[in-house]
């Protein structure tokens, strides 16, 4: 990892950059599977199965009989883990239910606000280079919350045709009602132009590498997205009282993902810098990943700031999806924190508990969308419908309110809307 010891302002454009595929070459490349599929629907996702997952699918649908075959294959060990991952996951979001609003904002003027589940939404679970089964956890657990009637999940097949036992198993056990074998761009246009075997979805949720990423947001013109988690990233913000070989397995932790992951260390010192590299290199060559990890190390950074105040500034205009804070007084830095996907506070929260069991959603922003955009929560599977009823009283208090502006903005017909029933009371 390259370090780069008090950085100009003017470097920090560069420093924040994000390893991506040119997107003229994959921008184009999307388009046309998501235009084959939006024309042929289960014909084009069966052939781009088997042309970029290598595999030859009767059908995308998964059979009751590998279900059931998936329950029996989970060790109990691994179901006793998702048992306790799920209860956490369940409990924060379910805690994330709001009463709604109802209220007079003037006597004889009631507004009302109410939370509508989605009704159909499609979920992405990555399986390219590891079959994700903690995705299923973050996405289906708060659509069942949140109440949505029909949750369709797509992941791709493995070379022998068969999805993960353990996301099969997880799906069924966190009420997914759908389930199809189907990967990358093609999964995302089958969900949102829907096929013959696949329904369509009014909402797409779910990480995925960069084919998975550009083609949710271009589909997005007809579909709902949840928001862009593309490769993962992570920052970490450490001083003296980080440990530096906590530090590095936080920085791999995410490095494994894939040769487009980014890992961001943010250091006090050169000398702290200097330790922590010793020490991704020796838990890098003990890794089951390591040639992946390497790969990602090659765009990762560590800079050295002198003073908090500037490492707080470079972990906002970074927007990391993940950020750690191994830095004295870690809640008084994460005070001062305005774009992060997701904090994990102190040296003895890593970041792999937010991936799989601590409660918090482990589906967030990358890129730099933390600067607009929430990670996957219970809203982002409900709509927010308004509702108001004006008493005959009511509107004599604030009909001259709305009478007086709409002729403002030279808008008769909705002065008239006011005037007609106001003398009907008179
Ligand atoms: N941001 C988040 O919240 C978050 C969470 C979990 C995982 N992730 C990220 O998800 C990603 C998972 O990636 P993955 O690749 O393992 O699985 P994936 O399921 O996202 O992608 C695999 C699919 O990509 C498609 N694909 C691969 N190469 C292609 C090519 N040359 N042309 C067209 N399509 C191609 C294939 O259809 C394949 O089925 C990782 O980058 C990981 O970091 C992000
Ligand atoms: N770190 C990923 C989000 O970027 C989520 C994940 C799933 N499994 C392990 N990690
Ligand atoms: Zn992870």
């Amino acid at each position: 990892m390259q370090i780069i010891v008090n950085p100009e302002k003017r470097e920090w454009a560069a420093l924040t950059a994000r390893p991506q595929m040119e997107r003229s070459t994959i921008g184009p490349r999307v388009a046309a599977i998501l235009d084959a599929v939006r024309a042929e629907g289960d014909d084009a996702l069966l052939r781009l199965t088997r042309e970029i997952d290598g595999v030859k699918l009767p059908s995308p649908a998964v059979t009751a009989d590998e279900i059931e075959e998936a329950s029996r294959l989970v060790p109990q060990e691994l179901k006793t883990a998702i048992a306790t991952a799920k209860n956490n996951i369940e409990r924060f979001h379910a805690a994330q239910q709001g009463e709604g609003v109802d209220l007079e904002t003037m006597p004889g003027v009631r507004c009302v606000q109410k939370a509508v589940p989605i009704r159909s939404v499609g979920l992405y679970i990555p399986g390219g280079s590891a079959p994700l089964f903690s995705t299923v956890l973050m996405l289906a657990i708060p659509a069942r919350i949140a109440g949505c009637p029909q949750i369709t999940l797509c992941s791709p097949p493995d070379k022998q045709g068969k999805l993960s036992p353990a996301i099969l198993y997880t799906a069924q056990l966190c009420g997914v009602t759908h389930i199809f074998k189907a990967g990358g761009a093609q999964a995302v246009a089958a969900m949102a132009y829907g096929t013959q075997s696949i329904p369509k979805a009014d909402k797409i949720f779910g990480p995925g590498n960069q084919y998975v990423t550009e083609a949710k947001q271009q589909v997005s013109q007809f579909t709902a997205i949840d928001m862009p988690a593309g490769p993962s990233e992570v920052l970490v913000m450490a001083d003296e009282t980080a440990d530096p070989a906590f530090v590095a397995s936080d920085l791999l932790s995410q490095a494994e993902h894939g040769p487009d992951s980014q890992a961001m260390l943010v250091a006090s010192s050169r000398e702290l810098a200097e330790r922590v590299v010793r020490e991704v290199e020796r838990q890098l060559a003990e890794l089951p990943r390591e040639a992946i990890a390497s790969r990602a190390l090659d765009h990762s950074r560590i800079i050295v700031m002198d003073t908090p105040e500037e490492m707080v500034e470079f972990a906002n205009a970074y927007a990391t999806e993940h950020l750690i804070i191994s830095m004295d007084n870690p809640w008084e830095v994460a005070r001062r924190i305005t774009a992060a996907g997701s904090v994990f506070i102190g040296n003895y929260t890593p970041e792999s508990a937010g991936d799989y069991a601590s409660g918090t959603n482990h589906t967030l922003p990358t890129y730099g969308w933390a600067r607009s955009c929430s990670g996957v929560n219970l809203d982002s599977f409900m709509r927010k419908i308004t509702f108001q009823e004006i008493t005959p009283a009511g509107l004599q208090r604030i009909g001259g309110v709305i009478e007086t502006m709409a002729a403002a903005e030279g808008l008769g017909a909705h002065k008239n809307a006011v005037t007609l029933r106001l003398r009907k009371l008179e």
